[in-house]
């Protein structure tokens, strides 16, 4: 059984694919953070600005079987001639819950497998495009992705500290504050931004990344 909080035809707007039409699938459930408001203080990751608790999102579900699941993402992707079809499986925490019997169902649909995770549990085989996004006081296991996108500033969570893992491109993604969903509320997120910049100036590997989909205001 797999569970999705909600799934929605967009861009993707972080990292080396930013512009890139996508279908997210957003899995319900995290093993950073509960969800809930009250052990935001308390969780090992407290930033988190997406709301992964339960089904009821919008195309949020349950699916009996890894085919039912694609079928559905499927049916979200536009009937375009042109340009590969491409998933993001996010959440809360894919990998609680992607396997390689759903990622096998994706490319037989002809799907393209993109995974934003938190780095701390294995990935499965198979997967396309792998995005690590480490947290403070979360241990990174894997050692190997296409991108390191790390939110910025987190003190115990430096920059540096993650330069040993094998990354095509090393992102910076300024924090905004968690419940702001435009770029132009948000003077916490305007401070991060000028921070990450002058760490990007200071450090050429690093790129700066933003959250294009909250300045065009999309999904
Ligand atoms: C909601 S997470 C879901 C995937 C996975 N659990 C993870 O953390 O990578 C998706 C992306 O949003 C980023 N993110 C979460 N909260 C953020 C915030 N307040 N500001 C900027 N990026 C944030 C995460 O670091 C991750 O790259
Ligand atoms: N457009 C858009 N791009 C994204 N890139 C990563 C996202 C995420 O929440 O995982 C995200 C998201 O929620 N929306
Ligand atoms: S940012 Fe990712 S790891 Fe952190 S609570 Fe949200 S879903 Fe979990
Ligand atoms: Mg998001």
């Amino acid at each position: 059984m797999y569970r999705v909080k909600e799934a929605f035809y967009t861009l993707q707007g972080e990292g080396a694919q930013a512009g890139r039409a996508a279908v997210f699938c957003r899995f319900s459930k995290c093993n950073l953070w509960t969800g809930r408001e009250k052990d935001r203080a308390h969780a090992v990751c407290n930033f988190c600005d997406t709301d992964f608790v339960g089904t009821d999102g919008q195309n949020g579900g349950k699916f009996e079987t890894a085919e039912a699941l694609a079928a559905h993402i499927h049916s979200l992707w536009p009937e375009a001639p042109e340009g590969a079809p491409y998933v993001v499986c996010t959440g809360g925490e894919p990998l609680l819950q992607l396997d390689e019997t759903l990622i096998e169902a994706f490319h037989t649909l002809g799907f393209e497998v993109g995974v934003e995770t938190n780095g701390t549990l294995p990935a499965p085989s198979g997967i396309d495009w792998l995005c690590v996004s480490p947290k403070a006081q979360a241990p990174v296991v894997i050692e190997a992705c296409d991108e390191l996108k790390l939110v910025y500033p987190q003190p115990d969570a430096r920059p540096e500290q993650f330069t040993h893992i094998k990354a095509r491109h090393f992102f910076l993604s300024p924090m905004a504050s968690p419940s702001v969903p435009e770029e132009g509320a948000d003077p916490v997120k305007q401070s991060n931004t000028r921070k990450a910049t002058e760490y990007c100036l200071a450090h050429p590997r690093w790129r700066l990344t933003l959250q294009m989909h909250k300045i065009v205001g999309i999904d």
